[in-house]
């Protein structure tokens, strides 16, 4: 965990979120050798989406420890992750972004 650092942000999450998800976007039919997300886009459906529940348990284990800095890297992965399932599935951000805000208004 110690190879990623946390940066101070402007806390514009919208603009990280929607600027991950075009750069996983842009990723699918990239070479699978070279790219990660490429691999997860194209790949078996079930090593995505056991990486998805793999990243939830490490964020409920981060969080039964009370480490701050273990549960934000967690649910970054988990975040990253999520974006990969919704992107495989065709579910856009726009659209998630829809979801949330009709609940709270
Ligand atoms: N945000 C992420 C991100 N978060 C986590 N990960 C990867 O998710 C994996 C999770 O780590 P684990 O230790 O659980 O898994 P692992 O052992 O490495 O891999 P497997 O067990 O799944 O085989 C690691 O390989 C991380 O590098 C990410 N990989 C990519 N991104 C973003 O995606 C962009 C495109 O990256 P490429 O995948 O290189 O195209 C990057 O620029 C980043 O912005």
């Amino acid at each position: 965990m110690g190879e990623r650092t946390a940066n101070v942000h402007d806390g514009d999450i919208g603009r990280t979120i929607k600027g991950l998800a075009e750069v996983i976007r842009g990723r699918r039919g990239a070479s699978p050798e070279e790219s990660y997300t490429a691999r997860l886009l194209a790949g078996p459906e079930d090593k995505l989406l056991k990486k998805v529940a793999e990243e939830a348990t490490e964020v409920v284990m981060a969080c039964k420890d009370d480490d701050h800095d273990h549960i934000r890297y967690e649910s970054a992965d988990l975040v990253y992750h999520l974006l990969v399932t919704l992107e495989r599935y065709g579910v856009t951000i726009e659209e998630l972004a829809g979801e949330l805000d009709a609940r709270h208004r």
